[in-house]
């Protein structure tokens, strides 16, 4: 690749001899108003340090320099940024991202120790300092990278056991006791967050039209969610294997699916042990829990692996490997692409690419969103996935030096071109803050069904031109855009998808200096969520004690706040009796719900028992 950055001549990029002056390159009246806007908040909401060369050069973008009226810089800028990776098939176009030359060489020496972080992970060092962990998902593509050869031992005999039973299972050696086909034919797969992301994708992007297990989800506690799956598996319940899929082993969204599924099977009739495997840390509750009932089968989950970045683990692995997917193929992807991603050279390093992009194109700041946009439908969830990965990677209070810096960068989208008929006219005139991720298939379908609907087109001709017409309708509107292109969806190329984002996830982590690998916001919520439920006990208690009274004494809401001693939190009390008495629960409310003050509360049934525990 040639070395020029922004690969216009001097005479057609005005930044390679000198900066432009305003009247060389009018702003547009938009871009002024919007970029005086995100500098501002900026200033207010962050502390962290911006280099102000950097927040300077960043003034000026691609709409500003002329390029979409100027096609001869665009296609020399295109060509001199275009990335391949050959083996892989896979396309990087970071053309109609703005970044001038002087933006990529001030980035250049933070790349450069963004690598060495990089490196320094890949061999052991403790990445997650919080948590005092190694970050070692890049190891579960190739072994041998493990800093010792106790974890590669690890890691080739998880992936042995994983091929093994998945073979075993489709090949009817391992069968349930009983079921109608005498073999699996199903999997419940429990579990949430990256326990259950990385697989919805997975299935989704690679599952053949007839695997040899389907697969569905309990991914939530919603009651009526989980009553779904089960009925939809009817009688097939008794060919279904329950994946119980947790890190930690003790995510309560993940163990009340656990005991809803158990309670199904004993309603079946069915013995649950036979047909349940875990996937989680080694004596885990879930692992002890596990082994204690005598589960099918167990698979480990590894400390150093992230539950966001743990597709390439048992988590994703062993799934795939049921519903007939190449995960071999997967690795192998995976692999390639973290080679591709190790290379120090910006321009051929395609994570860096991405994460230059990011940074541009969101001031480094997460002042733009990243909107994700396959069109493939296959490729749906991988929005949905790479919001975990990146939201929950980079959405940081503070910086890895304690500064409060609220960093992040916003993930959404579906698929093209079916969002071209819901929200891509807002991206096209409205709001300007967002860019865009276009993933470009180039294989429509696969080898001899094709036919033209009409002379010389074919439904994917109109896939396609959906696609590159919405590019270049952003483009010249000033919308920034990045295209990812790959052949066809593979599982090689989903590896290789999934490695480029998790890479360029922890590269853009060390640009802007966050912890990549840990999440402490998300106990404040489930925190809150324990003390709740703490809350409704203590409400249960007291309208029990005066429900045993002789007469039965009513309630209202001040007096249950004042007995719980706890009148701070009389609106969630309203909201604990609100939920009981929509849900059948012993308890009678009366009075308007509309006028909280006018509701009396007691129980239908006194619990003595209840009184003196
Ligand atoms: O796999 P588990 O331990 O059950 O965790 C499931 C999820 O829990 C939390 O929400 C974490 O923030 C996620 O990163 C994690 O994937």
């Amino acid at each position: 690749m040639a070395s020029s950055i922004s690969g216009l001549s001097s005479s057609l990029n005005p930044l390679k001899s000198s900066h432009p002056t305003p009247s060389q390159f009018p702003l547009t009246k938009h871009s002024i108003s919007f970029r005086s806007q995100t500098h501002s908040s900026k200033a207010q909401s962050v502390a962290r340090e911006v280099p102000a060369s950097l927040s300077k050069v960043n003034v000026l973008k691609s709409s500003d320099l002329g390029l979409e009226k100027d096609p001869k810089a665009l296609w020399k800028r295109y060509v001199d940024w275009l990335y391949q990776h050959k083996e892989l098939g896979l396309f990087l176009d970071v053309s109609r991202v703005g970044f001038t030359d002087e933006f990529f060489e001030e980035m250049e020496p933070r790349f450069q120790s963004a690598f060495k972080a990089m490196e320094e992970l890949d061999k052991g060092a403790i990445a997650n300092p919080d948590e005092g962990r190694m970050v070692g998902h890049y190891w579960l593509r190739n072994p041998k990278l493990a800093p010792n050869s106790f974890l590669r031992l690890q890691i080739e005999n998880t992936l042995e056991a994983v091929c093994k039973f998945a073979e075993e299972v489709v090949g009817g050696k391992i069968k349930p006791p009983t079921g109608p086909e005498g073999r699996f034919t199903q999997i419940l797969s429990v579990g949430i967050g990256g326990s259950a992301l990385g697989p919805q994708f997975v299935a989704e992007a690679l599952a053949p039209d007839n695997p040899p297990l389907k697969i569905r989800f309990i991914d939530n506690t919603d009651p009526a969610g989980i009553d779904h799956q089960i009925a939809q598996l009817g009688s097939e319940l008794a060919s279904t294997l329950v994946i119980v899929v947790s890190k930690s082993g003790g995510t309560p969204e993940t163990r009340n699916g656990l005991l809803e599924v158990q309670k199904a099977f004993r309603e079946a009739g069915l013995d649950f042990s036979k047909q349940g495997v875990a996937i989680t840390q080694e004596n885990s509750l879930l692992d002890n829990t596990a082994r204690i009932e005598g589960w099918l089968a167990r698979f480990p989950m590894f400390d150093w692996v992230g539950g966001r970045t743990s597709e390439m683990s048992a988590v994703g692995l062993l799934a795939a490997a049921l519903q007939g997917i190449d995960i071999k193929e997967m690795l192998a992807g995976a692999a390639l692409m973290d080679d591709a991603n190790r290379t120090t050279v910006v321009k051929n390093n395609p994570a860096a690419l991405l994460a230059l992009c990011w940074y541009w194109a969101s001031d480094g700041v997460g002042s733009k969103d990243m909107v994700v946009l396959p069109y493939k439908d296959s490729l749906l969830l991988f929005s949905r996935y790479l919001q975990q990965l990146v939201m929950e990677s980079l959405g940081k209070e503070f910086d890895l030096d304690g500064n409060r810096v609220n960093q992040g960068l916003t993930v959404y989208g579906n698929k093209g071109s079916t969002d071209q008929h819901a929200y891509i006219q807002q991206l096209r005139d409205g709001v300007h803050n967002f860019f865009v991720t276009f993933i470009e298939v180039l294989r429509d379908r696969p080898p001899g069904h094709d036919w033209e609907l009409e002379p010389g087109v074919t439904c994917g001709d109109y896939l396609f031109g959906m696609l590159q017409g919405t590019r270049s309708a952003l483009y010249a509107n000033g919308r920034e855009s990045i295209t990812v292109t790959v052949q066809e969806v593979t599982p090689r190329s989903v590896g290789a998808l999934v490695a480029l984002y998790e890479r360029a996830v922890g590269i853009y982590a060390s640009l802007v200096n966050v912890n990549a690998y840990h999440q402490p916001g998300v106990e404040a919520g489930k925190k809150a969520a324990g003390e709740v439920l703490a809350l409704q006990k203590r409400v249960l208690q007291v309208l029990n004690e005066a429900s045993c009274k002789e007469p039965v004494e009513p309630l209202t809401l001040e007096e249950v706040a004042d007995r719980c001693h706890c009148s701070d939190d009389i609106e969630m009390i309203h909201k604990i009796i609100a939920h009981m008495s929509a849900n059948d629960r012993v308890l009678i409310a009366e009075g308007s719900c509309g006028s909280p003050r006018s509701i009396k509360v007691f129980l239908g049934e006194c619990n003595v028992d209840d009184l003196y525990t």
